[in-house]
């Protein structure tokens, strides 16, 4: 076969495998059986192995780097990754709507989220191409984890959209990852991870990404740090700009208009926990308006435009 066919034949597939990859991965609805999937990427591992100058830095067979890393690079934030405050009860959440009302003149429309319990992390796409991956580390300073967070599937490798965006969300291992985990570990007299979100944290932090690669971890994708030229005005128009470009983010998010349906969006989120597939530690309920938050801005820790409801540390089995 000519390098020009090859080039063709490996752009095609890649294109594919990608696509494939997206709608197991991030839609939870593959168009075909694994048997495909697995054979096609056989193909483009074939054709790769055979013009290794066409292998591009996105291709789905890139996935799981070579050798381990000896440490981590440290990496600065440019824009500092945020802790929130915490409410604990109603009290805390009226609270925090009379003083976020005390803020700004206009009326507030907020943002509910579920707080995944996993590993906050940082992703920059630099033209388009996923470039790097960093920990929240101290929210100045974290670790770079490129290679451990390129093996998680519904990270995407490519994204439309030229410039610099950098993008936060949650790493977490679902639970069903989890209990698989700790069998393995069980069977191997290994210690078992205490809960998913340890479990995650403790795969992110392998220096060999194939041991990553092989933790069955996911992602949803939440917020913004740096994205150059961003027109947007909302946190929604976020969330839903990210799921357009093809990032996974959480379905159960919610537009409130009062502190009244965020009390009920609570309500209904501590009753459904036990039916999610992943751990979830509580609500955040943002100022939806990205002007009102720059008007609310920060106290000294934490912003005053959005706040972290915990549910009720859970009862010890005994
Ligand atoms: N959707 C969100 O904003 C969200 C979800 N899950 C989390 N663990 C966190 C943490 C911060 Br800080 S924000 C956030």
């Amino acid at each position: 076969m000519e390098k020009q066919q090859a080039q063709e034949k490996i752009e095609n597939l890649s294109k594919l495998l990608t696509t494939y990859n997206y709608e197991y991965h991030v839609l939870d609805k593959p168009s075909v059986p694994d048997a495909e999937y697995d054979e096609k990427l056989q193909e483009l591992l074939r054709l790769e192995e055979k013009f290794p100058t066409l292998i591009t830095s996105d291709s789905p067979t890139q996935r799981v780097g070579g050798e381990p890393l000896g440490s981590f690079q440290k990496v600065q934030h440019n824009v500092s990754m945020l802790s929130l405050g915490n409410a604990f009860n109603e009290g805390d959440l009226r609270d925090f709507a009379r003083r976020a009302g005390d803020g700004t003149d206009n009326p507030i429309s907020y943002i509910c989220e579920l707080k995944i319990d996993g590993l906050a992390v940082s992703l920059t796409y630099q033209n388009g191409k996923f470039v790097r991956g960093a920990t929240r580390g101290d929210g100045e300073v974290g670790e770079d984890i490129t290679s451990n967070l390129r093996t998680i599937r519904s990270i995407p490798l490519s994204i439309e959209e030229t410039g610099t965006i950098e993008i936060r969300g949650e790493a977490f291992m679902p639970h069903k990852s989890f209990l698989a985990l700790n069998e393995a570990r069980h069977a191997n007299e290994e210690e078992p991870f205490a809960n998913p979100r340890n479990a995650a944290a403790g795969s992110l932090r392998q220096l060999d990404p194939r041991i990553a690669a092989k933790r069955n971890l996911d992602i949803f994708l939440y917020g913004v740090g740096e994205w150059e030229d961003s027109q947007l005005t909302s946190h929604s128009e976020r969330l839903v700009t990210l799921q357009e470009l093809g990032f996974k983010t959480n379905p159960e998010w919610k537009k409130c208009s009062t502190i009244e349906e965020v009390i009920e969006y609570v309500d209904y989120w501590t009753a459904q926990r036990p039916h999610l597939h992943y751990e979830i530690d509580g609500i955040v309920v943002k100022v939806d308006d990205l002007d009102q938050q720059e008007e609310l801005g920060f106290t000294a820790k934490s912003p005053r435009w959005a706040i972290a409801y915990k549910f009720p540390a859970e009862e010890a089995v005994t």
